[in-house]
């Protein structure tokens, strides 16, 4: 299975502060990797360093086996924080805006990827018409755009409804399955992350401390047989000592 994204020893500082502290790891294809830590841990530190929002401090990464970060780029897509949509557009203007910002001439692209988010029906209504749920997903959407092979995604249900919750988890996984895009995906909500990851990693304090597989979450999540002693949330706690 292929590396897509590698970080070796990935620091950053602001001032005398070190807030991704030695940092290495890695994401391999078909990955749905689950980045869990609390507030202020280094999440979106790290994922700024990755999109090249952010310059690291010490250490260095490779995307899909190369150090050449500006082709790597192009084929990540990326949701971080507020997403940038234009209200007075319908989604599908949105779409064709940022196929013409990317230079995608294709624009048959923003309708294929319209009935992919599930907006298709959504014609002439405008964006600062839509739900908090229906902005997430064309926001996944805008970042489809150039078919990207990674898509990080930075607290993408944050404040979503269960129904909202429940479709940005199906077109994660749809993503996933069907287009082969690996996903890394920071999330508060745990009890959703381990209905979507299948790898894991675990920052305190701007260190990785742990990256374990959906396996082996089960298995030290479950007796012998099969009884559940713990969910993710419990597990993650306890692997921060509980601070
Ligand atoms: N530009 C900056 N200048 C100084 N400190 C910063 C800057 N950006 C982030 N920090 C600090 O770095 C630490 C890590 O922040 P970061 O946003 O990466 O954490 P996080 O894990 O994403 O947290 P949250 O879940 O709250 O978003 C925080 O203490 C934050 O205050």
């Amino acid at each position: 299975m292929s590396v897509i994204l590698r970080t070796n020893h990935l620091t950053k500082r602001y001032g005398h502060r070190t807030v991704v502290d030695n940092l290495s790891m890695t994401i391999h294809e078909g990955d749905i990797y689950g980045f869990i830590g609390k507030n202020g841990a280094g999440k979106t530190t790290l994922i700024r360093m990755i999109t090249g929002l952010a310059a690291p401090s010490d250490g260095n990464l490779l995307l899909f086996g190369s150090s050449n970060l500006l082709e790597g780029r192009k084929q990540i897509g990326t949701v971080i924080e507020s997403p940038a949509l234009y209200p007075g557009m319908t989604a599908r203007e949105n779409l064709i805006t940022q196929c013409k910002l990317q230079g995608v001439t294709d624009e048959s692209q923003a309708d294929s990827i319209l009935t992919l988010i599930g907006l298709s029906d959504t014609g002439k209504k405008k964006v600062k018409d839509f739900s908090l749920g229906m902005r997430q997903r064309l926001a996944i959407g805008l970042s489809l755009v150039g078919s990207p092979k990674l898509l990080v995604l930075d607290e993408p249900i944050n404040g979503l409804d269960p129904e909202g919750i429940k479709e940005i988890r199906d077109l994660i996984l749809k993503l996933n399955h069907d287009r082969n895009i690996t996903v890394l995906i920071s999330s508060h909500i745990l009890g959703e992350l381990s209905r979507l990851a299948t790898r894991y990693g675990i920052i305190h304090r701007g260190r990785l401390i742990e990256e374990f597989t959906e396996t082996q979450l089960f298995e030290r999540c479950h007796t012998k047989d099969g009884k559940a002693e713990m969910d993710l949330e419990e597990y993650f706690l306890n692997a921060i000592g509980g601070k």
